[in-house]
């Protein structure tokens, strides 16, 4: 784990004194936007036109926010348009790497051996986190974008006429309660599970903690009359929630100390993620060797010997039963 500081790689853990022992996410910085007709916006930098082959994604299969954009990828069937890499699923002192023999795809875009390299080939003098999704535009050579909220929009709806796929997880009508089920569970169930599992002081864990498992009701509860989060229609905000509720049995009850209960104790949630995970082609973005490996044997400020557990043994692919919902 480290950080960019002008183009030089630093192996530092993140810094909470400043904060009382609160974590605090760093915002990305590449912020650009693939569009229909490559329009650059009113800031007059070069734009990046939705294009078969153009785009690569550099992913951890094990993060949480580059398997949303794995996921929204497989759903709008772009997996022919826009090519894959997969970083190593552990990282110690370089950050992400591309280790063959650890489980990576190695780099196609620059051979690179760590990831690092893949932000300073776009910027030299870059400083800040190194972390996936990268977006990166092969034909400009940089990052359109490593904010993985902002890539699943570009994918939802910049390349419909290249692959005639018009499933809508943004719809127009639903935004109004998207947003707020994104800024709900955002602060309080996506980053707050890391919020509770890098705190450095009680405080700073119990608070997260509360937060987490009161929201985490408040959607059990809803989830017992509404099939998805905004009714009878998978969204972004599915998709944003279930990255994090498919690792949590695994990960975040013993590793991050999130452990009131397990999410497959829950009365509605267990159905709901075997729901989402059941869609066409999401079974194939969850890979737990590579979740497990990571979490565990990466952050050894956590769990220093960095044994994996075995478990839990849960079958996500059994039947979820919630076709009824939709009916109702
Ligand atoms: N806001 C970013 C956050 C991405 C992020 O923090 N990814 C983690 C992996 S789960 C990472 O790469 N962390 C490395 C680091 O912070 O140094 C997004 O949603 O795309």
């Amino acid at each position: 784990m480290g950080m960019l500081v002008e183009g030089k790689w630093h192996d530092v853990w993140y810094d909470t004194s400043g904060s009382k022992g609160r974590f605090i996410r760093e915002d990305a910085q590449f912020r650009n936007w693939i569009t229909v007709d490559g329009s650059a916006g009113d800031s007059g930098e070069a734009g990046f036109k939705a294009e078969s082959g153009r785009y690569h994604l550099c992913v951890s299969l094990a993060c949480p926010w580059a398997h949303r954009t794995l996921m929204m990828r497989s759903l709008k069937g772009l997996e022919a348009h826009i090519s894959v890499s997969v970083v190593s699923p552990i990282m110690l002192e370089h950050g992400w790497t591309y280790h063959r023999d650890e489980g990576s795809s190695g780099d196609p875009l620059h051979n690179a051996e760590f990831h690092h390299q893949i932000y300073t080939a776009a910027q030299e003098d870059y400083s800040g986190r190194v972390t996936v999704p990268v977006l990166w535009d092969k034909e400009q050579n940089t990052i359109v974008s490593n904010e993985s909220s902002e890539i699943i929009r570009m994918l939802n709806e910049a390349f419909n006429g290249i692959t005639g796929n018009q499933d809508d997880y943004y719809p127009v009508a639903l935004r109004d309660q998207i947003k707020q089920w994104n800024d709900r569970i955002y602060p309080a169930i996506n980053n707050g599970v890391y919020r509770a599992g890098f705190a450095t002081t009680q405080g700073a864990y119990e608070e997260a903690y509360r937060t987490l498992f009161d929201a985490l009701d408040d959607i059990d509860a809803h989830l017992g009359s509404h099939r998805y989060l905004t009714g009878e229609r998978v969204t972004e905000a599915d998709i944003r929630l279930f990255t994090t509720l498919i690792r949590f049995d695994a990960i975040y009850h013993g590793h991050f100390k999130c452990n009131r209960q397990r999410l497959e104790d829950y009365d509605h949630i267990p159905g709901y993620i075997r729901d989402i995970y059941q869609l066409p082609g999401v079974a194939d973005t969850v890979d737990f060797d590579h979740i497990k490996t990571h979490y565990y044997a990466s952050h050894r400020m956590i769990n220093p010997t960095g044994v994996v557990p075995l478990g839990p043994d849960i079958d996500y692919a059994r039947p979820h039963g919630r076709e009824r919902l939709i009916a109702a």
